[in-house]
Parts: C-alpha cells; structure tokens; sequence
C-alpha cells in the first residue's frame, strides 16, 4: 500500500482505477474551467500569520454545523454518481463520515438510493434536492428523506440546466456506461472497478430508476437535465419547499451578496457559498473570493457555508478564518473513494484532518471558535479588483 500523505496522492490513484468516462466527469469544470482553477488558485494567494510561544495543548477541530455536533467544519458535499466512482459509493462515504464524525450529503442525482444509505448509517444524513418538473415526484423525494430521518435538507440552486462540461459531452458519460468500442477498451483496463461493480447493490440513479413513471432514458445525462429539471424554480418555489419540508434547510449555490440577503428572507438555516465547483457559470468569482462581500451582506444572521476549491486542511482553516462556520468538500473525497474505497474516505478525512489540526497549531490557535482573520494575510485587492458593473 502506498504511503498517503495528501490529497494529491489519492488523486493519482483514483486516476489510474476508476474508468476514464467517470474521472473526466469528476476533473471537469464547466467551458475554459477557469473558474474551477481559481476556485483552488485564489486560496493560494492567501497567507497564513505564524504565532509562536503559543500553548497548543489540548487543541480540537471539534466545531457545529447547523447545530449538529462535528468532529470538524468539513461535510461532504453532494456529489451526483458517486456509486459509479466506486461499487455502492454512497454508502461507503456515509459510513467513512459517519465514523469520523463529519455530515454526509446525499446527492439526488445519486446511484445508492436515501433508503440504502438509511439502512446501512446510524447517523442522520443530509439529503441534496434538486427540484424536477414533475412536482409530484419532488413532493415523494422530500417524503423519503423524511422517512429516512435525514436531518438537514440541502436544496441546490445553481443548477437548473447544466454548465457545458465538454468532456462529458465527448465521452457520452452515462451511468451505467454505455458500451462502444471505445468505452469497452478503456474498461478493459479497469478490472478491478469492473469486478467490484459487479456486486454493486447499484449500478443506475436510484432515487430515480424505478421511483417514477414516465421519466424517459437517463442514458444521456445532460438531455435528460434539461428536460426534467424545472427551470421555473425561483425564491417563491424555494421558500415553498421549505415550508414542505418543515426542518432545517440548507441553500446551496449562493455567490452573490443580493441572493444571500433573499436566502435570509426565505429563512434558510445555512447557505453554501459555492460555484458547484467550477461546474456551472464559467467566469465566475472563486468561492473563497466571494465570501467576504456574502459575509459582509449576512455573515451576523445566517451560518454560512463555503464550497469548491478545497483540496487541504489549510484550505480548510483559511475559510473559517475568513468567516465561514463550515466547508463542504467534494472532489478531495471522490479521489479517496475511486482509489481505494470507504478507507480512501476515510484517508482523505483523515488527511485534511491532520492538515487543518497542525496549520492550526503553527498559526497559534487551539480552537475552531477563535480562528478569524487575525490569522490570515489577505491581499489588499482580494475582494475588491472586481467591481460589480451597476
Ligand atoms: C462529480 C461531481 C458531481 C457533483 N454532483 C452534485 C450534485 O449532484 N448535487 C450538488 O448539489 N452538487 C454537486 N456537485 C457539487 C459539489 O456538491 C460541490 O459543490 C463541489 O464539488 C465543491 O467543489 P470541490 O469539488 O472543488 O470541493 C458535484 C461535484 C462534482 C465534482
Ligand atoms: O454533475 C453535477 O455537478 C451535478 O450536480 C449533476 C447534475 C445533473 C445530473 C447529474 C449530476
């Protein structure tokens, strides 16, 4: 077994195991992928204030998000496919993060279904919804997540069509894989993905394979996007789910400061700050970028999340510091899940971890609660080179 030390080193296996339709689906940023760069980039231009002759006994990440108790701010983030990454994926990251003691996210777009994760957790879980034109179909997916005991729903909201990832269009990513002399030659090579697979509970979406009638072929995922997805959700419909859903609730996808103040009118319990990970409006500002004018806007009345770019602990640290009172992550886990399964989660968990736990002590801090931007060395211009065009 090699030796992990980091994110990257996940990642380079991950590549090597997982069939390249699935891994190009994972890398891809949405057109020139310039806003998934900077969404990793612009963390770098932050600098860290080293403190020394500190006491750094007895430090914890331990932290809350949305009042639950978390062994630190560092949930995972929905992630569509993530059974087709690794034989029943979802399962083995609800389990890796339930036993490390972090929130799970389960993506709607997933190929474990909310009642295979329910049955195989003890922790609640967090449900993701993405909002379909049939609204009878949404009304019995709020249904199962209530059944299901999940304790947090996360409605997302930026991705009613979905952004161009070229790569997907190229390769015809489907889940199952559709079989062409193509696709058949590059899984010839992943046998050991193959054969797991073949045992998989699941190898197609199931919160949709078999729960609605009618829905037409998920063969071609972006087709099917746009013909199911409904495209007139706005913040009426928004604050409507809520009201269905009836507990806490999670807006995902807020990189503005107006849609911030909007989420606090609907009364959200959390918003993410996020860009779907570079996925959806190329050209976007950078999750980390976008932050401070959303914390400025509501940062004092709604807890407030971020997302897309996070790849360490120290990334991790620079956004609480910045403000945040949690972090999502979502292709730092996959890379753990597609090279070696639930203890890949578990060592990706466990890397970001440790990561976050030592920049924390060299910084001076022993706890989550004091990080703040006494911490950071932040660009004059971080925020300020892009002024909104009014
Ligand atoms: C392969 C992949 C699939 C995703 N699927 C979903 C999804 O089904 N629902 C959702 O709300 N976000 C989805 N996202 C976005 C993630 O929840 C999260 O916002 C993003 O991955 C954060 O960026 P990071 O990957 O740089 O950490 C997906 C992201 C990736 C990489
Ligand atoms: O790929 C994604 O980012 C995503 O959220 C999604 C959307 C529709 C279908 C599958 C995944």
């Amino acid at each position: 077994m090699p030796v992990i030390t980091e994110i990257a080193d996940l990642k380079r296996i991950y590549e090597r195991r997982v069939p390249r339709m699935f891994y190009d689906y994972c890398e891809s940023g949405s057109w020139t992928e310039q806003t998934f760069r900077e969404n990793s980039s612009d963390f770098d231009d932050i600098r860290l204030r080293q403190r020394v002759a500190v006491d750094m006994s007895g430090r914890s990440t331990k932290s809350q998000m949305i009042g639950q108790d978390v062994a630190m701010p560092v949930a995972l983030a929905p992630v569509g496919m993530t059974g087709m990454q690794h034989a029943d994926g979802e399962i083995k990251a609800a389990r890796a993060a339930e036993a490390f003691g972090v929130p799970f996210t389960l993506s709607t777009m997933s190929i474990n279904s909310i009642e295979d994760v329910a049955e195989a957790t003890t922790a609640p879980f967090w449900f993701q919804l993405y909002t379909m034109r049939d609204t009878d179909y949404v009304s019995r997916l709020i249904q199962r997540a209530k059944d299901a005991k999940c304790s947090a729903l996360v409605i997302t909201l930026d991705l009613q069509i979905l952004g161009q990832r070229h790569k997907d269009l190229k390769n015809g990513l489907s889940a199952p894989p559709k079989l062409t002399p193509k696709t058949i030659a590059n899984l010839a090579t992943k046998w050991a993905w193959g054969l797991e697979m073949l045992g998989a509970k699941r190898r197609e979406f199931g919160n949709i394979v078999g729960h609605v009638q009618g829905l037409s072929d998920t063969s071609q995922l972006s087709a099917w996007t746009a013909e199911q997805f409904d495209p007139t959700l706005d913040w009426n419909k928004v604050a409507k789910l809520k009201e269905e859903w009836g507990g806490k609730v999670i807006l995902k996808g807020i990189l503005d400061a107006e849609d911030a103040k909007m989420a606090l009118k609907v009364g959200a319990d959390a918003i993410v700050v996020s860009n779907h990970g570079g996925r959806q409006l190329d050209g976007a500002l950078s999750s980390i970028r976008a932050l401070p004018s959303i914390l400025d806007a509501v940062g004092d009345q709604v807890e407030v999340h971020l997302d897309s770019g996070i790849r360490s602990g120290q990334d991790v640290l620079k956004a609480l510091a910045m403000g945040a009172k949690g972090t999502f992550i979502g292709r730092a886990f996959i890379y753990g899940l597609g090279a070696m399964g639930q203890q890949g989660v578990t060592k990706a968990l466990e890397v970001i971890h440790r990561e976050m736990d030592l920049t924390m002590a060299l910084c001076g801090e022993t706890n989550v609660a004091n990080l703040g931007r006494h911490n950071l060395l932040i660009p004059e211009d971080f925020a300020g080179r892009w002024q909104d065009g009014h």
